[in-house]
């Protein structure tokens, strides 16, 4: 099983695309800018999104994906790209995008016995099982509804987890007690110097982020940042540095593909 990063950037800049993270073939997480670097078969073989929450930097790809995969999925046979979602984020697509106005709405089109999209709603905690996988849906907190997830095949042990957009989120570090972890992907979104802004919008800056990470044993396991604001990375990094130099913390960047078999 490999998670491959189509994009894991805050915001877009030339080379900057939003969050996507492939899973295998058929699974996308998130829906960000990067799912546009996939070939339109790669795009047609994706059978379910995962959303985090409804921001449009992780979302505006569904309803792209529906439209640019309609015919290919139609001559393979195959059915609606069901989204999981959080009831209030598949609310937010629904109400605020696939409404007829900003994007068709696909949920009911071309037809409404054959539509190419299928809304699934999840909750926290949640275990949901997708083609030999667990998906554990996790906690977050940001400035909307929003959830993280755990993936591991259904024979390993230890997971990889995601945390989606999230501020300081003590309720994640007691679901992720029960959990061995295989490797984290956290985020991390402005320097220390907008740490107002950070905690204002849901996100980490560095101090809040070695906070959260004192949760974590220093080389446990791979630890990756992800949705960098574009411009922030240096600072991010030596900040980071500075306060948990022991934990070694990595920048994720699009095109890596993680192992999820031998993450250990
Ligand atoms: N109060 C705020 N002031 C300025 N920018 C904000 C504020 N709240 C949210 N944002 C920005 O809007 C963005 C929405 O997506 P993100 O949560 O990724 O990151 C958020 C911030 O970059």
């Amino acid at each position: 099983m490999s998670l491959r990063v189509l994009g894991c950037s805050g915001a877009i800049a030339a080379g900057c695309r939003t969050t996507a993270f492939l899973l295998d073939e058929r699974v996308l997480v998130d829906a960000g800018t990067g799912l546009g670097d996939l070939p339109l078969e790669a795009l047609s073989r994706i059978d379910h999104v995962l959303l985090s929450h409804s921001h449009l930097d992780h979302i505006l790809g569904v309803p792209l994906l529906a439209d640019a995969t309609l015919r290919q999925r139609r001559a393979l046979g195959l059915g609606p790209i069901v989204v999981h979602a959080l009831p209030a984020t598949l609310q937010a697509l629904q109400a605020h995008v696939l409404n007829d106005v900003i994007w068709p709405d696909f949920t009911r089109l071309p037809s409404a016995e054959q539509a190419a999209l299928q809304l699934s709603p999840l909750s926290i905690g949640q275990t949901l099982s997708l083609d030999g996988r667990q998906i554990r849906v996790l906690p977050a907190a940001h400035t909307v509804p929003a959830c993280g997830f755990a993936v591991r095949a259904r024979d390993a042990e230890r997971w990889t987890v995601y945390t989606g957009d999230t501020g300081p989120n003590p309720a994640l570090w007691d679901s992720l007690r029960a959990l061995p972890l295989a490797q984290l992907i956290i985020e991390v979104a402005f320097g220390d110097d907008e740490a107002a802004l950070a905690a204002r919008a849901g996100h980490h800056c560095p101090e809040s982020l070695a906070a959260e990470l004192l949760h974590c044993t220093p080389g446990a396991f791979p630890i990756w940042l992800t949705h960098l604001k574009p411009g922030e990375h240096e600072a991010i990094a030596a900040q980071l540095a500075a306060r948990l130099p022991a934990h070694r913390a990595r920048l994720l960047s699009a095109g890596q593909t993680l192992s999820l078999d031998d993450a250990d």
